[in-house]
């Protein structure tokens, strides 16, 4: 299976946290079920992603829910409108980002992210997702993505 990011145009892939051409990213990787309704991902920090020594950065952690929710966001939109991303890439921006540190995050482990479309309407995904690390969850997210048109930005 490929990932989301991976389907994206090389003009849409230059994000930090999941863009395969930042040769300084994050270069996180999301996969999306459809029989579940979800995505997932996975990341494991390294030592200088360091908050309080033995935690993970909690602006970390928000990068990781924010590139988890944009590409569920493109995930959930193609699975609800039956596209295909392959020949329809689908990008979406944040517009909003809220994240709940539910206890600290262990730095060393492997974290998985789970997402899921709360709401999926017109350019507008609603997604919520969640941090593991091992059975513990940490972090509890929830983004507004917007699906972007010609001429973002200008
Ligand atoms: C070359 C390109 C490369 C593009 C490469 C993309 C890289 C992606 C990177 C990964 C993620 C990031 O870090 S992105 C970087 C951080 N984000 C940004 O810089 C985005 C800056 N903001 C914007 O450009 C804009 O505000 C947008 C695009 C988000 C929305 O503006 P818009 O296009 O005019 O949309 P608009 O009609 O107002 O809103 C559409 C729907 O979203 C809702 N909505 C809009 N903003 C919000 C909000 N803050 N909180 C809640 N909901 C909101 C509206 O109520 C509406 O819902 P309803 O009424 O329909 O229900």
């Amino acid at each position: 299976m490929k990932a989301i990011q991976l389907h994206y145009p090389p003009e849409w892939a230059h994000c930090y946290g999941c863009g395969y051409l930042n040769p300084m990213g994050l270069h996180l990787q999301t996969y999306w079920n459809r029989e579940r309704k979800e995505s997932r991902t996975a990341f494991t920090p390294s030592p200088h992603h360091t908050a309080i020594p033995g935690f993970v950065y909690g602006g970390l952690l928000a990068s990781l829910v924010d590139c988890h929710a944009t590409a569920t966001a493109a995930a959930a939109k193609a699975d609800a409108e039956g596209l295909d991303l392959e020949k329809t890439p689908l990008r979406f921006v944040t517009a909003s980002l809220k994240v709940d540190y539910l206890k600290p995050t262990p730095l060393g482990p492997e974290l998985v992210l789970v997402g899921r479309a709360r709401e999926v309407k017109g350019r507008k995904v609603v997604v919520e997702a969640e941090v593991y690390a091992g059975e513990a969850l940490t972090v509890r997210g929830e983004a507004v993505l917007v699906q972007i048109t010609e001429g973002f930005g200008g």
